[in-house]
């Protein structure tokens, strides 16, 4: 890349204009405020400067699958992408060969293991390289994603190696690479870099990168599956529904999410149910290991399945094994809001033995005359429903009036929006948190 990257600094490449990190414009000689160009100083009081073609340099060419024009720059980006995929496990093994061989002193930011950290790294290059012609929505992902990646240790120090790493990859993997689509890459890089710097010093004056907890109790509901509740050593706020990055002392520096399975608490107490799987290094060190007093990390809250308050829609929350963690939280915010709303609870697994929450969610069932809550088995059972959640929340339809909260295994939510929308629930009122962030994209 060859820039050196100061936080909250306008960046400059030898031989390219400086980019504004905000608007993406190429910016006026000697421009040097700390987070604006001087056009969009003046012009962003008006929403539509920030967005798509108000002033962008070039013209757009191309378009999205939903006809709407891409820019020059993420035509080019989107095309290296196209052929990359298709090598995407060459690839991100040739990018951190280079990054490690170039920066071994950076190695130790990684764990021992990187089979997901590669995955990652592909998924958040192509969901930033989809967003890059919408650049409130290309804020707001790495804004998150610089969050995220305050816990890992990054500095704006690294951000250079990084970017001359994935060039490196790049180049090499991607067929029709040429001197225009190394500068588009360039100019992509180099404002997602100063995005992501920015919002890291910005996160950095409000909290800690990551947070300490102990744990204070541990319960093992079945022979796999925990409920463990941990004290952090500073306050954490958060939102019912969101989920946090956890690293436990057994495995350093490899990061698991989890939901909060219980809305703010007065006593702070923050509470995980974890099912240990197949291979699953941190989920077995946290059921069949951990025990009161040893001491996990935390990263800070994410996600964006919070229930709207403004609405008086009822709420249609499915939660598939495991994932009934997140829509506890939201019953009792729910609960705590004093909405009243009518909520309705169908709870998957597998098995009676594997409702391991039933009596909690029951408990809150006899609480409140809003709530509704009913457990759906796949084998035999002895209560409740029987079959699989799509096919449950179909029969049960066409909730006109509800908002779909849904949580659980990937297929399963897929499956269930697929049902949803099939039977006219508008997608703006389906709400789940990322497939893709519990799902690897490959096996590798
Ligand atoms: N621990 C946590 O805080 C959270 C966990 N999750 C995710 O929830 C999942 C829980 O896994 P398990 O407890 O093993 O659940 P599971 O595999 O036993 O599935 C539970 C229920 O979901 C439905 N389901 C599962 N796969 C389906 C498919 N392909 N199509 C249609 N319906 C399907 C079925 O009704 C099934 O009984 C994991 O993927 C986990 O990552 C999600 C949010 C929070």
């Amino acid at each position: 890349m060859g820039q050196k990257s100061v936080t909250g600094e306008l960046v400059r490449i030898p031989g390219l204009p400086a980019i504004c990190p905000t608007c993406r414009c190429r910016v006026h000689a000697g421009a040097r405020d700390r987070r604006r160009c001087v056009r969009c100083r003046h012009a962003h009081a008006t929403r539509s400067c920030s967005r798509r073609g108000t002033h962008m340099d070039a013209p757009t060419t191309m378009s999205t699958g939903d006809g709407t024009p891409r820019s020059p720059d993420a035509t080019l980006i989107h095309r290296t992408l196209a052929e990359i995929i298709p090598v995407a496990n060459q690839a991100t093994l040739y990018f951190y060969a280079l990054l490690f061989v170039r920066h071994p002193d950076l190695r130790a930011m990684f764990p021992v293991a990187m089979d997901t950290r590669r995955d990652r790294l592909l998924r958040a290059i192509l969901t930033a390289a989809d967003r890059m012609d919408d650049p409130e929505a290309l804020v707001e992902y790495l804004g998150g994603l610089a969050r995220g990646h305050r816990k890992y240790g990054a500095l704006p120090a690294h951000y250079p190696a990084f970017g001359e790493a994935l060039l490196g990859a790049l180049s090499r993997y991607a067929t029709t690479w040429n001197g225009e689509t190394e500068a588009a890459w360039i100019r992509a890089y180099t404002a997602i870099s100063q995005i992501m710097i920015d919002a890291a010093a910005e996160d950095a004056e409000r909290a800690p990168a990551r947070w300490l907890a102990e744990v204070v109790s541990h319960d093992l509901r079945t022979p796999d599956t925990a409920v463990l509740t941990v004290r952090p050593d500073q306050a954490y706020p958060f939102l019912a529904g969101q989920y946090a990055a956890m690293e436990t002392p057994w495995w350093p520096r490899i990061w698991r999410h989890y939901s909060f399975a219980s809305a703010p608490r007065p006593d702070g107490l923050l509470t995980f149910h974890v099912k240990a799987v197949p291979a699953g290094w941190v989920s077995n060190a946290l059921v069949r290991r951990a025990r009161p007093g040893d001491v996990v990390r935390l990263g800070p809250p994410t996600g964006s399945m919070i229930i709207d308050h403004t609405t008086h829609n009822g709420l249609l929350c499915l939660g598939g094994g495991t994932g009934i963690a997140p829509i506890k939280a939201l019953v009792e915010d729910v609960a705590e809001h004093g909405d009243r709303r009518p909520v309705q609870v169908f709870y998957g697994a597998r098995s009676d033995r594997d409702l391991y929450d039933i009596d909690t969610m029951l408990r809150l069932q006899k609480t409140f005359p809003w709530l509704a809550v009913r457990p759906v088995v796949s084998r035999d059972t002895g209560s409740g429903l029987k079959g699989l959640l799509p096919d449950a929340v179909r029969e049960g339809g066409p909730w006109p009036e509800y908002d779909a909260y849904l949580s659980g295994p990937p297929g399963m939510i897929r499956s269930v929006v697929d049902v949803l929308r099939g039977i006219g629930m508008p997608s703006e009122r389906i709400r789940h948190d990322s497939v893709e962030e519990l799902a690897p994209l490959s096996p590798g």
